[in-house]
């Protein structure tokens, strides 16, 4: 009975954010970019901003936004930011901004962000469902790194470091909503969906007959 009550409640408050997290490599990107191809009117992806430099093939205002320093302390002073942090040498934000542009939409709002972000994330009311994804292995992880060929050696041990924390922290029982391993590709989108089954039912609304 209490279950059913819960179930028709979370029902009526329509569908959840969902932040996807997980060490540098472990595959974020790629699934977020799958589920976002596969569910375009669905999910919106919550453009972070950030002081790092732009790789070849990131699109200001679609991958980031990508910013001065300068300008982004300029804004998280001005309170615009829901959070922020430090991560190998650059920061990176979630500003009010870019999650009321997905919600505007009608579509679920999808962040990426490291452990800071979560934790932070954690004290808003946006009250998301947390996904870590991880690597098999820290070796995979590296490999997979060294293999995109988007870090110079200095920002990949970087990486790698924060990696060793990030597998370390997303073991604190509750943090994370589910936890994938993102070993076979297929395997783990699979696992993103069955997880989002439910969040998708209600976003594409009763079914016409
Ligand atoms: N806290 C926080 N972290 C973010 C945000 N945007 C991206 N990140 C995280 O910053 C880290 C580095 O991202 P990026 O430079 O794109 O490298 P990649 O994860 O290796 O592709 C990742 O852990 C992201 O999840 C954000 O808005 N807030
Ligand atoms: N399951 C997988 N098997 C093999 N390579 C993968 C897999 N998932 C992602 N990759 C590759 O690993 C690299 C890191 O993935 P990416 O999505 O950029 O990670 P993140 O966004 O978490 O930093 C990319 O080059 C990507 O193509």
């Amino acid at each position: 009975m209490q279950g059913n009550k819960k179930a028709a409640l979370a029902a009526m408050q329509g569908p959840r954010p969902v932040v996807l997290s997980g060490p540098s490599g472990a595959g974020k990107s790629t699934l977020l970019k799958k589920l976002l191809k596969d569910y375009e009117n669905i999910f919106g992806f919550s453009v972070s901003h950030t002081t790092r430099q732009p790789r070849p093939g990131e699109v200001n205002g679609k991958d980031y936004h990508f910013v001065t320093r300068e300008d982004m302390l300029k804004d998280v002073n001005a309170g615009e930011f829901i959070e922020h942090a430090e991560f190998s040498g650059n920061m990176y934000g979630t500003s009010k901004a870019a999650v009321q542009a997905v919600q505007a939409q009608n579509q679920i709002c999808v962040l990426d962000v490291d452990m800071q972000g979560v934790k932070n994330i954690k004290k808003t009311d946006l009250n998301p469902i947390y996904i870590s994804i991880q690597p098999p292995s820290l070796e995979v992880l590296e490999k997979r790194l060294r293999e995109r060929q988007t870090e110079t050696e200095e920002s990949l041990q970087k990486r790698l470091k924060a990696a060793r924390v990030d597998l370390e922290l997303s073991k604190e029982p509750g943090l994370f909503n589910l936890i994938i391993i993102n070993d076979n590709l297929e395997v783990a989108y699979l696992k993103l969906k069955e997880i989002l089954a439910e969040e998708i039912k209600k976003a594409q609304g009763p079914k016409k007959s």
